[in-house]
Formats: C-alpha cells, structure tokens, sequence
C-alpha cells in the first residue's frame, strides 16, 4: 500500500511533465478554402487502371476510343478539377485519365457524380473531392442515354442525374461520351423509358399524378427496383419516374423538362439541354462520331490493332 509520501512526488511530476505542443487552432466557421491535393492516407501511391479486360468488343473498343479522344481533346494539362460522370463509357474516361500518369494528376481532383464514379475514382488511386468544396470544375466528362442533334440529352438511366446535372452546369466545359445507339435525331427515339425524374419520396404519388393528367404522360411510372422489393432510390434517398414522351413532344425538350421541373416534389428532370460543348460516340465499326455544339461532325477512324 502507498503512503501519500510516496504518492505525492509522482503526482507533482506528472504534472511538471511537458505538454504537447497544440496544434494552431482551426475555427470551424473560417472561411473554407479548397484544398488543392486532399489527403491520399490508406490510398494506393500508384495509379490503377480500371480496366483490365484486355480483349475488349469492337463496340467496347469504339467507346474506349471515343472516351479517350475526349480526354485528349479536352482534358489539359492545367486542368485541377475534374468532373467524372456515369454509365458504361466513363470507366474509359477514368483509364485515360490514368494512363496520363501520377505525376500528372497529382495536383488534380476528380469529383463524381454518384456512387460509381466515386468507386472508379477511388479504386484507380485519384484524389476525391466533392463540388460543395469545388463548385467551379475545369471539364466534366458524362454518359448520356441520348444526344439529339443540337446535343440536348437524356440522363438518369441510372439514376444519377441530379448530381450529373450539378456537374454539368459547375463546369467550364461539359463532354458527353456514349456510344451510337444514343446518337438520335430527337429524343426517345431509342431509349423508350422515358424522361427520368427525380422526386422526393413524399410527393412521388402527387407528381406521378400531375404528370400523368396535367402534363399528357399517362403511361409515366415509378422506377421500380430490381433485386428490391420497392422503387429505386437514388444516392439522394429520393425515388424517379420515368415519363415516356410523344415524340411531337420530345422535339421541344427544353419546354417539357421546364414543364416537370415547375411540379411541386420534383428535385431535377433529367433532360440537359444546351449544356455540352461536344458529345463523342463510339460506332459499331470501330470508328468515333464527335458531334460539336456549333454543328460540325467529325470522324475519327478506328484505332489499330
Ligand atoms: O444516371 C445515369 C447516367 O445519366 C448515365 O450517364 C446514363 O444512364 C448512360 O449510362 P450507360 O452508358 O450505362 O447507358
């Protein structure tokens, strides 16, 4: 048992003993600055492709070539932040990206557009970042599920459009890869499901049915999940409806999607118009189709094998 005689010294150096030194105070209402190279801990030094299917389909080759183009065409050196979207192509946008190598993208940061573009930006060792710390992007690079002929497009196939949507109108320069099937005239000429909308879940049945009597879209339905029972919810907790259009009406997009978007419960419509500088399609023969926003068309030929 200890007597206090023993016990007192040992308290007395505890508290001689030097302090660490404090870190400089942060307070947590100063003006946010965005960091220029965020914090790389846990994450791999070198840089991962995506891809590592090495025999790849005419037409999967044709949507590498076509995101690689895009990279190349628009992705520059001074570059510091970079919007990385969603669906089938993007995966090429990001090995592109890679293939410019570490020293390159060191400085750069890639903000997604949801939960896969996040994965692909994370896996291939990119430095992440989020547009509410960088709400000015240098060149966002998105899929589409249709370009019209003045680059009006369809997104939200896969639920993403609200994010996409941001990362669209946050950049200097908005690019859409895909490939030929999404290449059309008019809208939902091919992809029959119609406009995607993001609602929020408390007023899905309410929009569905302004949609359906007030704004002529009877067959317009609520995503339903697959491997799910309920609808989909997006990666903002809210549900989408799909609205499937006339043609007549989808050759006016701009007055349809403003049309939903006036609906009281309706987050973001995913029809983007005006928004891209250029959209890049893979074609079924290997070759590139890029369409530009003051009407040219360019060909670009099939890569070598
Ligand atoms: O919500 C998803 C996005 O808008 C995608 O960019 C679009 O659905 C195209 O995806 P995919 O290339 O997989 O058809």
């Amino acid at each position: 048992m200890h007597s206090s005689r023993f016990l007192f010294p040992r308290i007395l150096s505890f508290f001689t003993m030097p302090l660490p030194t404090p870190l400089s105070p942060v307070s947590p209402v100063s003006q946010i600055r965005p960091v220029t190279v965020l914090s790389r801990i846990g994450q791999p030094t070198k840089l991962v492709s995506p891809i590592t299917d090495t025999n790849l389909s005419v037409l999967e080759k044709s949507k590498q070539l076509a995101a690689w183009t895009a990279v190349d065409q628009h992705v520059k050196p001074e570059h510091r932040v970079i919007g990385i979207g969603s669906g089938s192509t993007v995966p090429y946008v990001v090995e592109r990206i890679v293939q410019l190598g570490a020293e390159a993208n060191q400085e750069r940061v890639f903000i997604p557009t949801g939960f896969q573009s996040k994965e692909l930006i994370v896996s291939s060792g990119l430095n992440l970042g989020d547009v509410d710390q960088f709400p000015t992007i240098d060149v966002t690079l998105d899929g589409a599920d249709e370009v019209d002929r003045e680059l009006n497009c369809i997104k939200g196939g896969g639920a993403c459009h609200l994010r996409e949507k941001v990362l669209a109108e946050a950049a200097n320069t908005f690019i859409l890869v895909a490939d030929y099937r999404k290449n059309v005239e008019f809208l939902g000429t091919n992809f029959a499901s119609g406009i995607p909308i993001e609602v929020v879940p408390f007023a899905y049945a309410k929009v569905l049915q302004n949609i359906h009597h007030h704004l002529g879209c009877p067959k317009a339905s609520l995503r339903m999940a697959v491997k799910k029972a309920g609808p989909v919810v997006t990666d903002n907790g809210n549900f989408v409806i799909d609205a499937p259009y006339d043609q007549e009406t989808m050759k006016t997009p701009y007055t349809i999607m403003a049309q939903i978007k006036m609906l009281t419960g309706v987050v973001e419509v995913g029809v983007f118009c005006h928004m891209a500088k250029a959209a890049y399609f893979g074609n079924a023969d290997g070759t590139v189709t890029i369409k530009w926003n003051d009407g040219r068309v360019e060909e670009v030929a099939a890569a070598q094998t």
